[in-house]
């Protein structure tokens, strides 16, 4: 049997704007998904997530299953077809996804599911990838399901840390210390149909789209050289710009933009949206008044403390 834990994320500056070259600063945190890879006689996918409680799809008969269902569990099932194309093997197993946050929340679920899959069906398949060929893969099979992304989420949910990704490609990991209070709640939409709503807005208005996103790219470097400098201040002043300015995109919603201008008020360092958007992910500087904030809109919190390692990996015989 193959145990794989994957690190969800945070992301800390500059999504969406990633999505067209921009920068952006990521962090893998302490909530993890669990997926084992179980020898079996039949292909069986099952998750035991929150609001897909006991989902479990035999994959020989998946035209007998609802369409919803299908979406709910597409990012996992292209997994396991890439490896049936790419390298010509199918190997019977049941895979099990457990998550310790619903679905879609801006947490990188999305690249956690696939990460963690990729990561224990190779090995289940005898391939030693390295945490950066994960990375590359599951980047590779994340954009074939949503359309459009970039590789931060999947390559923070495989390499783990803080991570800077350059402006057009690359990254590095940052040196520095952020401490975060973060919660979530109820999405409108998933990521890839936010992602294709911003690109309408590209689309329409390309000029103006393009001034918000570089501006974007400024905050993040900005915020690199604050968090390298430990520069609190700074770096939560650059978290309601940013904020700002995902709001402009239309990828906030009322209840966190309340949150983020009631926590301005009440002098906060600094909060903002993260991830996707259309709901999910908030984060703020770390401060006790957060939690409060957080709950008073009914946000879940989540252990978002550093996670250093990465997707581990590991083989248990029976
Ligand atoms: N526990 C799970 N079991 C199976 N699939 C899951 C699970 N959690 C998430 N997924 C997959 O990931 C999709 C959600 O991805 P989406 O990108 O919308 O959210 P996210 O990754 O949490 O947010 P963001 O991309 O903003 O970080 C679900 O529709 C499903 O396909
Ligand atoms: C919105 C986005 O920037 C982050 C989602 O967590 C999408 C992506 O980078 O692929
Ligand atoms: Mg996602």
């Amino acid at each position: 049997m193959i145990e794989v834990e994957v690190p969800l994320k945070l992301t800390l500056f500059g999504e969406h704007a990633v999505v067209y070259g921009e920068p952006a600063i990521a962090m893998a945190i302490n909530e993890k998904m669990k997926i084992k890879i179980v020898p079996y006689h039949k292909m069986i996918l099952k998750s035991n997530s929150l609001s897909i409680k006991g989902i479990k799809v035999d994959l020989e008969e998946m035209k007998l299953e609802s369409e919803e269902t299908s979406k709910v569990l597409s990012y996992a099932l292209s997994t396991i077809n890439f490896f049936e194309k790419e390298y010509g093997t199918r190997k019977n197993a049941l895979i099990e996804i457990e998550s310790p946050v619903d679905p879609s929340v801006g947490l990188g679920t999305s690249a956690a599911v696939i990460v963690g899959i990729v990561g224990g069906y190779s090995r289940y398949l005898g391939y030693e990838l390295t945490r950066e060929e994960i990375a590359k893969i599951s980047h590779k099979i994340e954009l074939t399901v949503q359309g459009l992304g970039s590789r931060m989420d999947t390559y923070t949910t495989s390499l783990g840390g803080l991570i800077y990704f350059h402006k057009g490609g690359g990254y590095e990991k940052i040196r520095g210390e952020i401490r975060i209070t973060a919660g979530y709640i109820r999405r409108i939409a998933t990521t890839a149909e936010i992602l294709k709503r911003v690109k309408s807005l590209k689309e329409k208005n390309p000029d103006l789209f393009n001034d918000l996103i570089s501006s974007i790219g400024k905050t993040v470097n900005k915020a690199k050289i604050a968090i390298e400098k430990g520069d609190e201040e700074e770096i939560g002043e650059l978290m309601y710009v940013n904020h700002g300015l995902l709001m402009s995109l239309g990828v906030t919603l009322p209840p966190i933009d309340n949150l983020v201008s009631t926590a301005k008020i009440l002098g906060l360092k600094g909060c903002k949206i993260s991830g996707g958007g259309g709901g999910g992910s908030t984060i703020c500087l770390e401060d006790e008044r957060a939690r409060i904030l957080l709950s008073t809109i009914g946000a879940k919190i989540i252990d978002s403390g550093i996670s250093q390692e990465g997707v581990m990996i590991k083989e248990i015989n029976q």
